[in-house]
């Protein structure tokens, strides 16, 4: 795999990015990004995030072929080819698993050398770039920098109109850039080529720091809690995690790869990355103002066909429906979801697998088996799919649920002091 060129017009906000698979009969493929226009000096540093989000959105074209070479088109430092190959390697292990593909497991990007350093670019003081994907958690966010005073401009790649409504409730002018993919890439998937999950949290998050880099703003904020950085399942010695660039090692990475290559100081973390699902879900509900908005459900993210909000029958709206249930009354968790999952026993072999019971965590944004279980032992009616559920669970299972450990804050994160203490402050 090639990556011929990118052009940006800083007049339109337009970067085309190409790609090549070669083979006997090459397949070309242009992917269009289209930035929100700053009527301002373009800084040399966003074209150097321009730089790794060309090969970085290159995943979804590779994933017809799956290559044994992917060959970087530009110098880059050591930190940056690390970023690159854990992409194509640990963000494509679960396309590599479901496609039983294991050599993309084992590639290594290849870079043609090194370049001089980046000019350092000290970006830690500007307003925060808050990244909004209609969902719990990113509102969680805005609304602890909104309170700690720190004027966070809220932010989303392709706004729907969930994440519209999100922006709305929140009353914050929000900055959006757009994302088209080639569109040979459907007609390809159509005719049966190779596919599956790609680490899109990895090319929304370049997106985001090109946008804040032109725009002047501060660090990028995400909302990636502590859980995303769980694996599914190990698979040839392999982790293989649905959700790996939203993990800690991603956001390490991708990090350390844009100060090496773009020389930003503060480029990018996630405030809530010691933060379980259940207690965000907790610190969620202080904030009623969404409830006719806030949708977690990834089916309402789909580019073609999406639902208007939950769908209340996918691992999704069940786990979220389980971590929301201890922290408000029924009613209001009914009007939030459109529907009472804990009266339909139909869902009982899905909330069974979120709590461990039978196969492997799904391949979905959930949390924690733990943390199911948490949420469960919080909740002490009789609704039919609450009694099935004790019933089910084991006494080793409930042994080994710990609530404290679930709500106690931990784990490596890399959000500075100043954010920190604002964390500290809102728990
Ligand atoms: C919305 C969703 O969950 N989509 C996943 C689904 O794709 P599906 O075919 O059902 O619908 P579309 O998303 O509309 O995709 C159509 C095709 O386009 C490909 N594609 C899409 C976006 C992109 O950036 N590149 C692409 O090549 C896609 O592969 C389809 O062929 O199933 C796919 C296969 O498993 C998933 O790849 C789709 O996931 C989207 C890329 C997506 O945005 N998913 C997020 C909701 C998501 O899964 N987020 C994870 C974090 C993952 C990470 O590491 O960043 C999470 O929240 O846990
Ligand atoms: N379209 C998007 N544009 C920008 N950032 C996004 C977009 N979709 C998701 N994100 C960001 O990516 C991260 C992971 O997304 P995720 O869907 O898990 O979060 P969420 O929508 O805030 O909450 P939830 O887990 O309840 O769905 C979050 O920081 C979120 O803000």
């Amino acid at each position: 795999m090639r990556f011929p060129s990118y052009a940006f017009d800083p007049s339109t906000g337009v970067a085309t990015f190409d790609y090549v698979l070669d083979g006997p009969a090459p397949l070309h493929f242009t992917e269009t990004i289209t930035l929100p226009v700053f009527n301002g000096p373009v800084p040399e540093a966003l074209g150097r995030v321009l730089d790794l989000l060309h090969v970085v959105a290159g995943v979804s074209y590779y994933k017809v072929g799956a290559p044994a070479r992917v060959i970087a088109p530009k110098p880059v430092a050591p930190e940056v080819a690390a970023f690159f190959t854990a992409v194509y390697t640990k963000g494509m292990a679960e396309y590599a698993y479901r496609n039983q593909l294991p050599h993309v497991l084992e590639l290594s990007v290849e870079v043609p050398g090194s370049p001089a350093p980046a000019p350092v670019v000290d970006n830690s003081q500007g307003r925060p770039l808050s990244a909004v994907g209609g969902g719990k958690d990113s509102i969680v966010t805005l609304e602890i920098l909104r309170a700690a005073g720190l004027d966070p401009v809220p932010f989303s790649v392709n706004p729907n109109p969930v994440i519209q409504n999100v922006n709305a409730a929140s009353g914050l002018p929000a900055l959006a850039a757009r994302r088209k993919l080639d569109p040979s890439l459907f007609e390809l998937n159509k005719a049966g080529a190779l596919n599956g999950h790609i680490p899109v949290t990895a090319i929304n998050s370049l997106i985001a720091i090109a946008t804040a880099v032109w725009h002047g703003l501060g660090p990028v904020v995400m909302s990636n809690e502590r859980s995303a950085s769980d694996p599914n399942l190990i698979w040839n010695g392999h982790e293989v995690n649905h959700q790996w660039s939203k993990g800690v090692e991603a956001e390490g990475l991708l990090r350390a790869a844009v100060t090496a290559h773009a020389g930003l100081t503060e480029p990018y973390f996630s405030l809530l990355r010691s933060l379980s699902e259940l207690h965000i879900a907790q610190l969620f509900a202080r904030h009623t103002q969404y409830d006719d908005v806030v949708t977690s459900c990834n089916k309402a993210f789909k580019l073609h066909d999406p639902t208007a909000r939950w769908c209340g029958d996918c691992p999704k709206c069940r786990f979220v429906y389980l971590a929301m249930a201890p922290a408000m009354d029924r009613d209001r968790l009914n009007h939030i979801f459109g529907h009472d999952l804990f009266a339909d026993l139909s869902q009982l072999p899905g909330f069974l697998e979120l709590l461990g019971i039978d196969a492997h965590k799904p391949f979905e944004c959930v949390g924690e088996v733990e943390e199911s279980l948490v949420a469960l032992s919080m909740l002490t009616d009789d609704a039919p799919v609450l009694a099935a559920l004790r019933e089910a669970v084991p006494a080793e299972a409930w042994a080994a649920a710990s609530r404290d450990d679930v709500l106690a804050p931990g784990g490596p994160t890399f959000v500075p002091p100043a954010y920190a203490k604002v964390l500290t402050d809102a728990l």
